[in-house]
Formats: C-alpha cells, sequence, structure tokens
C-alpha cells in the first residue's frame, strides 16, 4: 500500500504502473476453447462471450466466476460548487450519503435487482477541495492519501469492482479534468450535469476555461492534472482502479465522472485500464468523445445521467450473467446436441 504522507508521494503509484499483471493467456486460451464446445451457434452471445474471456483473463481464472461483486461509492464536496456549476445545492451531497445508507437512492435498488454489495466512502464532506478557478483542488500529498483511502475499496475477497461517485459540482471537474488530459476549452467537455439549462451550461464552460488558464503550463503530468483539476471523489476511483489491477479484480468504471477519473490512468499508461469495462454511455454529451478517445466501447446505452455508479451496476448484471453462461451451460457432447455440419 502506497504510503501518502513521505517523501515525494505520487511515485509511489507511478511505480505501481511499472508493476501491473497483464492478461492470463492461459485462462483466455481455455475460456476460448470451452466457448467452442457450448451449445449455440460459435460466436452468437457476442459481447457476452467477449465479458466472459475479459473476466477470466483479469480475474486469472479460467472459470470466470463473480461470487463478490461490490459498488463502491466516493463522495466528495467540491469548492468550484460555489460558482452556480451545479442545478442542486452541495448539501445534497451528503444529504444523499445518507439517503445511500438508508436504502432510499436508485444505486439500492439496482443492487438489489442484482445482488451486488454496496460501501459508500465518504471523503471528508465537511471539507470541500479547493475552487479550481483560484487553486489547486488539492495538494499533492492530500491526493496521493485519497488515492490510498480508494485502494480500500478492493479489500474483503471481492471478485469484481464497480465504481461510482457522490459528489455536487463533480460533473465540472470532470469536465476540466478531461480537458487537462486531452485538450479543449470548457465548451468541448461541459454538459447540463444534473439539469443546467443553455445558459448554465455556457456559465459552467466559462469556469472550466478559468481553471484551465489557471493551470496552464502545469497540466503534463496527468497526476499533477488530477490533483489540480479533479476531487476527491475522482482520486479515490484512481487509486482503487490502480489497486483492483494489482489484485486481479475486474472493474466496471461509471459514466462521465467516473471515465474522466479512470482516464488519468489512461493518460499515465494506455493499458492500465484494460482490467476496465465501461459500463454504459452517460447522457452527459462529452462521454462519448471521452470514451472515443480511449478506444473505449461502452455496455449500455440507456440515456441515463445519474452518476451513482448506477449504470456500472446495471452492466454488472451483465457481467454476472456472461460468467454463469460460459460455465453452467451443457457442452454440445455433454447435450448431445449435433455441432456444426460439415462443409
Ligand atoms: C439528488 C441527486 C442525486 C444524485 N446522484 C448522483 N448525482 C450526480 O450529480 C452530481 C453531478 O452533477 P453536477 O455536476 O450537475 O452537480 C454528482 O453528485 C453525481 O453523482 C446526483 C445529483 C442529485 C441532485
Ligand atoms: O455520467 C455521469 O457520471 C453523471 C452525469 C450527470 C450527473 N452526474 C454524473
Amino acid at each position: 500500500m502506497p504510503r501518502s504522507a513521505t517523501g515525494l508521494p505520487f511515485d509511489d503509484f507511478r511505480a505501481l504502473l511499472g508493476s501491473m499483471p497483464g492478461p492470463d493467456a492461459a485462462a483466455v486460451a481455455a475460456i476460448r476453447a470451452r466457448d467452442a464446445e457450448l451449445t449455440k451457434p460459435a460466436g452468437s452471445l457476442g459481447r457476452m462471450e467477449e465479458l466472459a474471456e475479459w473476466l477470466g483473463a483479469w480475474q486469472g481464472r479460467a472459470q470466470p466466476a463473480v461470487l463478490r461483486p461490490l459498488v463502491a461509492i466516493f463522495a466528495g464536496n467540491h469548492g468550484v460548487a460555489a460558482r452556480g456549476v451545479s442545478a442542486y445545492p452541495a448539501s445534497v451531497t451528503q444529504q444523499m450519503v445518507e439517503n445511500f445508507a438508508a436504502g432510499g437512492a436508485a444505486i439500492n435498488q439496482i443492487c438489489i435487482a442484482h445482488d451486488l454489495g454496496l460501501k459508500v466512502f465518504d471523503l471528508a464532506l465537511d471539507v470541500p477541495t479547493g475552487d479550481i478557478t483560484i487553486e489547486p483542488a488539492l495538494d499533492e500529498p492530500g491526493c496521493a492519501a485519497t488515492m490510498a483511502f480508494g485502494m480500500e475499496a478492493t479489500a474483503d475477497g471481492i471478485d469484481l469492482l464497480i465504481l461510482g461517485e457522490m459528489g455536487i459540482g463533480n460533473t465540472t471537474v470532470a469536465a476540466a479534468l478531461a480537458a487537462g488530459l486531452f485538450g479543449g476549452k470548457g465548451a468541448d467537455w461541459v454538459g447540463p450535469g444534473t439539469g443546467l439549462d443553455a445558459e448554465g451550461v455556457a456559465h459552467k464552460a466559462a469556469i472550466v476555461d478559468q481553471a484551465l488558464a489557471l493551470n496552464e503550463g502545469s497540466l503534463a503530468d496527468p497526476l499533477e492534472a488530477l490533483r489540480r483539476l479533479g476531487g476527491r471523489e475522482l482520486a479515490a476511483i484512481v487509486g482503487a482502479i490502480l489497486a483492483a489491477r494489482m489484485s486481479r479484480i475486474p472493474v466496471i468504471v461509471d459514466g462521465y465522472v467516473a471515465t474522466a477519473a479512470a482516464a488519468v490512468l489512461y493518460r499515465l499508461d494506455p493499458s492500465a485500464l484494460d482490467h476496465c469495462q465501461f459500463g454504459h454511455l452517460s447522457a452527459e454529451p462529452a462521454h462519448a468523445k471521452l470514451l472515443k478517445l480511449m478506444g473505449k466501447r461502452p455496455l449500455l446505452d440507456l440515456g441515463m445521467r445519474l452518476g451513482e455508479g448506477t449504470g456500472a451496476a446495471l452492466a454488472a448484471g451483465l457481467v454476472k450473467a456472461a460468467a454463469l453462461i460460459h460455465t453452467g451451460m451443457a457442452t454440445f457432447a455433454q447435450a448431445h446436441v449435433a455441432g456444426p455440419a460439415a462443409t
């Protein structure tokens, strides 16, 4: 576990990036061989077949299984929320954390529907991060400490990690971070978030432009971009994705905000997200652009724009089904079903 309070903390994370495990080739070969024997036309399960292979490749097992899936929601507050960038007040972050605990949020019902565990990680909600238009969101030790905290999401023997967030104002920091990582202006990366009108979106773009101007020349390092333009829940997601890779736990990333956090790792090493699926395409307009830049194809497209891990948790149902299909179906020989006709 990286120690954040000593030395140059980001270097601990950079070192981990140099020792990431790759996919398990033997598991992939075994899964492909078995898939060819299952009672269905070859290739007929499309991306479900790819999901079984992906799960086994990253779990490092020929029999992929999802027995302990966990939805981790990281919650943080943002100084920039005071700049009128959200349709809702910052107090909603804490109130929604209480709603998650009481079982009243959308994510709670999806977790019931798909039998997923849920943990909410509340990240110093009473201390918002710096307003990114006037100062960095976090200092380096604070950012690294939050990344390390995010790594805790991989504890307890989980075998699938589903990542979501809660934080009023965080589609603004996601837009700023995406611009910092991939270039462009505020207008290229902002959208309505919780429901801004056109005027609100234009104001949000101007706020992102202010943040980009303040940090000009300091964003070449993706971890610097994260601490300057991101926020605690985004930093924790970065840590969680990296820790999951080290522990061979496949990850499903949620919508625009979680994807912007994941993009930090992509910019450090494009292969760092190979153990991740992107659960859905958010209706937040820049999500499609961000995914395309990283060559990622989301699993679902339901017009959702909620966050909380909801899109990723819905996709977890597909991943669970993919594992059961692969391991539980009969082979042609077992079921006495004729294989393909000889041509
Ligand atoms: C009641 C409520 C529940 C939510 N659950 C997730 N979000 C989502 O909306 C926020 C980001 O949008 P913006 O940048 O426009 O503030 C995040 O908290 C996100 O998870 C919610 C927002 C609200 C209002
Ligand atoms: O796609 C998301 O992550 C999202 C969209 C709107 C509001 N909150 C989150």
